[in-house]
């Protein structure tokens, strides 16, 4: 594991033992993005489910393992706005970086929008079908694909799309994302050339393209479509919520929901490649149902689509550890947690947790087909929990069930099955979202 030899002392911070092996300015980043489960599997053998763990830049962030943890992010003495000090260029000022009632204040502006009956309304599987179809065929005629940057490049197209972006800008919007993904990483130095100014300069054009769609919005306020629902929800809404709020919030839907789902998509995709046959009754269910469904209403007629998507996910979830801090003294199992405390909740550990699920390594779509029960928190996780739990959920389960219905059809007609030609656990990444290597290839054939 990528760990630094020479640090091997044993310390304790407010009582709680961290993690040795850190780097210098790096801690324990370069373990935590290559190799986080063995990481924490190491952390709970030798120091026990309470543990500080180094994220570099972003300090030591406080992790259980215990089961608790998950509770956190419900706790009215957590906070998100962490996230804004690790990542403030970026996703400074938007949803899930507020708390409180600036946050509901936001998030209600928003939400109905990506409810089943906001995306029906909107026509978004409508939407949707078509461009994932063409890809889809697509890679049937090429034969052979390198899967994640497949999956990035449809999730982008269709992210724009739910925006109501114009083909014809689509190239541009390209261009200006990936620059603006930069800021991520980039180390905060504004000068001309630098990684960090084009990433800031690209926000800056993103922004304001999103401000005249907002104007544009209530000028036609008539049209249908994703960002007039939220303009307006937003100008429905009690107390003044500047434009500010609603453009920073566009440039976290086209975040949130881009790298998530690819990641999502492309284990998917493994997954079927490697389980012959889960591939069988996949095509089994989309021979039955004949379409690609286009509303939520029509999703329970995929179940076996469904339980894929979830039980992807469960296994392999994309958002790996997420940031909180105690604003007060908490109880968190046997420890006390002082005010002030950077935590890490670590969804990828409860996700494959055996305390939380039945035999949890096992890639098993029954424990979905043969649930009577609804679905509770805690089986899906993987989005969060809480106030901040994910908006894009219901989208998410759209798209990645037309997704599979529309592969099984494509390439059952052609003959074909998808097949993996590459090592899928050979360069997988954990953070800052979990993804599998972007050079794995499957073939249909
Ligand atoms: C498989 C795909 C996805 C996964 C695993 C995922 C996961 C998550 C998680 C774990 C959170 C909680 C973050 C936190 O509490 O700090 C979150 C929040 C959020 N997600 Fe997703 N997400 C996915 C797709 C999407 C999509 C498609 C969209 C919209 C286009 C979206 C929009 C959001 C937004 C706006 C938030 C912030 C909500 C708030 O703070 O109130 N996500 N997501």
């Amino acid at each position: 594991m990528l760990l630094n030899p020479l640090n091997r002392r044993h310390r304790l911070r407010d009582d709680i033992p961290v993690m040795p092996g850190a780097f210098p300015l790096v801690g324990h980043l370069p373990a935590i993005v290559c190799d986080l489960p063995r990481l924490l599997r190491r952390a709970e053998r030798t120091l026990g489910s309470h543990f500080w763990l180094d994220f570099g830049p972003a300090g030591q962030l406080m992790t259980c393992l215990d089961p608790d943890a998950f509770a956190l992010l419900r706790h009215k003495d957590v906070s998100s706005a962490l996230i804004e000090e690790i990542a403030p260029e970026i996703l400074g000022g938007t949803l899930v970086t507020l708390n409180g009632s600036a946050h509901r204040q936001a998030r209600d502006g928003i939400k109905s929008a990506f409810l089943p009956r906001g995306l029906t309304e909107a026509g978004i599987g409508e939407l949707f079908e078509p461009v994932i179809r063409a890809r889809v065929q697509a890679w049937r005629e090429r034969g052979e694909v390198t899967i994640l940057p497949e999956t990035g490049d449809l999730m982008l197209k269709l992210t724009f799309y739910l925006m109501g972006i114009p083909a014809q800008d689509l190239p541009e919007w390209h261009r200006k994302y990936r620059q603006l993904l930069q800021l991520m990483l980039a180390p905060p130095i504004d000068l001309p050339g630098t990684p960090f100014r084009r990433g800031r300069a690209a926000r800056d054009w993103i922004d304001a393209q999103s401000r005249q769609f907002i104007r544009g919005a209530r000028a036609h306020a008539a049209r249908t479509g994703l960002i007039n629902d939220m303009v307006s929800a937003f100008d429905r809404s009690e107390g003044a919520l500047s434009d500010d709020v609603l453009v920073a919030n566009v440039r976290l839907l086209l975040l949130a929901g881009h790298e998530t789902t690819a990641s999502t998509m492309a284990w998917m995709v493994i997954e079927l490649a490697r389980q012959p046959e889960l591939w069988d009754s996949l095509v089994e269910e989309a021979q039955r149902v004949g379409a690609v469904p286009t509303r939520h209403a029509d999703l329970s007629q995929c179940p076996v689509a469904e339980a894929l998507f979830r039980e992807t996910l469960r296994m392999h979830p994309a958002s790996s550890l997420l940031p909180r801090r105690a604003t007060q003294e908490l109880q968190l199992g046997q420890r006390r947690i002082p005010a002030g405390t950077s935590l890490g909740i670590p969804l990828l550990h409860f996700s494959t947790s055996p305390l939380l699920h039945e035999a949890p390594d096992q890639f098993r779509l029954a424990r979905w087909l043969q649930r009577t029960g609804p679905i509770r928190p805690v089986d899906m996780l993987q989005f969060g929990s809480g106030p901040h739990v994910c908006i894009g959920y219901h989208l998410v389960w759209l798209e990645l069930v037309q997704f599979g219905i529309a592969l099984a059809l494509t390439m059952h007609k052609a003959g074909v099955r998808p097949r993996l030609l590459s090592d899928a656990e050979k360069g997988r990444r954990y953070y800052p979202t979990a993804q599998p290597s972007m050079k794995i290839r499957i073939g249909f054939s």
